[in-house]
């Protein structure tokens, strides 16, 4: 880092990536971080100013916006972040299965000089799938395995008792653009695979509940014209979510640490 302004760094959402985020944050990468909230936490937290709704938010003029809130964040303040010149990292990509919503947001960087930085969250191996892309078809299937808990409160429990399972059961299998829209707090990172170049349709997904998984595994097969390949990926969840592993705060912190170099070569 050198001695130049401190990134003026704001947050959308306060709870297992923004916290565990704020934990790990290199010290003086950002003095002071402006995190929007629903409602004011009890405790206050040092080198934290909370605020309750997005115009406060962009009066604080932040040089970068993280989302870590959801899909409905995404769509509700995006297109205001972006429209104020703001650039703007949305955790929650699957939001972006929304091609009207993703058109919007694009739109409104354009016309405002900003940024929409896709990170690449829980998994990797994007800058392969945006080259192949480049040469043509791709085609990927996405395996991913977490432990029971991290499906409550999806369409999983509809047809599977998740506290009795005694071995790997599907809870889910079709496209991205589907399990995007069905998994919104699962499924960001096949939304990633997808936005990376492929697109939603080119990507068939399956989710796994496995009781016997200690942590998040994503595993995916590509298929290009004269290219194989397949990653496997197997994370610790984030302290405090089941479902959010550990590896999407580290991105979110890879993009906070760009934006504050390239702010620093005054790029
Ligand atoms: N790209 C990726 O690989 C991944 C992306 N995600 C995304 O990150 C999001 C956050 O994940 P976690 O922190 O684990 O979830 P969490 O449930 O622990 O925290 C989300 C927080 O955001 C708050 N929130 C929701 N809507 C809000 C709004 N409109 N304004 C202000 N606050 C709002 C909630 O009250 C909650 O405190 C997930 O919903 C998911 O969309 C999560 C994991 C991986
Ligand atoms: O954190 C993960 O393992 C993936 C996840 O929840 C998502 O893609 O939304």
């Amino acid at each position: 880092m050198t001695d130049k302004a401190p990134l003026r760094l704001a947050l959308i959402g306060y709870g297992a990536i923004a916290q565990s985020l704020l934990d790990l944050l290199p010290q003086g990468l950002a003095p002071e971080v402006v995190v929007l909230v629903r409602r004011l936490p009890d405790t206050p937290r040092p080198g934290c100013r909370f605020v309750t709704d997005a115009a406060a938010l962009v009066a604080a003029a932040p040089d970068l916006v993280v989302e870590c809130a959801g899909h409905g964040a995404v769509a509700a303040y995006g297109e205001q972040v972006l429209a104020a010149g703001i650039d703007l990292v949305p955790a929650s990509v699957g939001a972006l299965a929304c091609a009207d919503l993703h058109a919007r947001l694009r739109a409104a960087a354009q016309a405002a000089g900003a940024r929409l930085i896709l990170p690449s969250g829980a998994i990797g191996g994007l800058d392969l799938l945006a080259a192949l892309s480049v040469q043509g078809a791709v085609e990927v299937s996405y395996e991913g395995i977490k432990p029971p808990a991290a499906w409550r409160g999806t369409p999983a429990e509809a047809g599977v008792d998740l506290a009795a399972l005694t071995e790997p059961r599907l809870v889910y299998e079709g496209t991205a653009r589907d399990a995007a829209r069905l998994f919104p707090k699962n499924s960001n990172v096949v939304a990633a695979l997808a936005l990376a170049g492929p697109g939603f349709d080119a990507v068939s997904v399956r989710l796994i509940a496995d009781p016997a998984a200690t942590g998040n595994r994503h595993r995916y097969h590509v298929r290009a014209a004269g290219c194989r390949a397949t990653v496997e990926i197997e994370s610790q969840p984030s302290s405090g979510n089941a479902r959010s592993s550990q590896t999407t705060v580290f991105s979110l912190i890879h993009e906070i640490t760009a934006a504050a170099e390239d702010k620093a070569r005054g790029a």
